[in-house]
């Protein structure tokens, strides 16, 4: 699945936070988005997926053009993302909150329940199964059946990748995957995502932590004050002198 970010743009009363921003990701690439910041990552996130609207441009999934659908419908056609903040519903279960994220043909329309119980029964079946291969996949057995509010830091970030994979998607961008987990699980929650990449999932990652980043992606693209202003390997980025002046008072060593 190809995913083309065209010229994408947002202003909030005048004032550009995402600057024409194009980033192509080929089938099964991973690539980073680092930026200082309020550099407009997050912001490009939500205008890539439709949780925002864009003033300006287009995204174009397999070469249809999905910038004016809305996040449920770009989900469908198979791009999702994640959040800084997991979304896990805290009330519910670990399992139940990835059975609540799998799209379901039948059993969201109540005539369908109520007349065809068996086809709806079948669907959840085939819906359980795939939640207990997504708990083992991530290794969250110990906690599926606690309440997601009450998980650790790292267990919310592999909950929230589950919850993405679920969707089915074959495009997922990462925010702030490894933010607040241990080293760890840094390492653990980077295999998974590179074991899902070669299955043919492509990411989109921001990630303050470049060192684990630069371990996990082929290219880095910079976003500074909304606009790109580099891309290339992780080696050739870190050492432009373009983005070390960037991330002046932002940590980069
Ligand atoms: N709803 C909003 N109204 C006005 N300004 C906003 C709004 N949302 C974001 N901004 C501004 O847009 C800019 C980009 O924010 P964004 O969160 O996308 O940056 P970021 O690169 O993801 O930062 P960080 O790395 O800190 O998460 C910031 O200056 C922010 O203050």
């Amino acid at each position: 699945m190809i995913l083309n970010i065209n010229d994408v743009s947002k202003a909030y009363s005048g004032l550009v936070v995402v600057d024409k921003v194009s980033i192509r990701l080929d089938d099964g690439e991973m690539i980073g988005v680092i930026g200082p910041n309020g550099a407009g990552k997050s912001t490009l996130f939500s205008l890539v997926t439709g949780f925002l609207e864009a003033n300006d441009g287009d995204v174009v999934l397999d070469g249809r053009s999905i910038g004016r659908q809305s996040a449920a419908e770009r989900a469908r056609h198979g791009m999702v993302r994640t959040f800084q903040v997991p979304r896990e519903f805290a009330n519910m279960t670990v399992r139940e909150n990835l059975m609540a994220a799998a799209p379901r043909q039948s059993g969201e329309n109540l005539i369908n329940a109520f007349f065809r119980p068996r086809l709806v029964a079948a669907q959840e079946k085939e819906i359980g199964a795939r939640v207990d291969e997504t708990i083992a996949f991530l290794k969250l057995e110990r906690v599926a059946d606690s309440l997601a509010g009450q998980l650790s830091g790292g267990q919310k970030k592999l909950l929230e990748l589950g919850r993405a994979l679920m969707t089915g998607a074959r495009v997922i961008l990462l925010d702030e995957p490894f933010a607040g987990v241990n080293p760890v699980l840094i390492e653990e929650l980077s295999s998974k995502i590179r074991e899902l990449n070669a299955r043919g999932i492509g990411f989109l990652i921001i990630e303050h932590d470049l060192g684990a980043l630069s371990r996990l992606v082929s290219k880095l693209y910079v976003m500074d004050r909304g606009r790109l202003i580099a891309s290339g390997t992780p080696q050739e980025v870190l050492a432009d002198p373009l983005v070390r002046e960037a991330y002046i008072g932002g940590g980069l060593a």
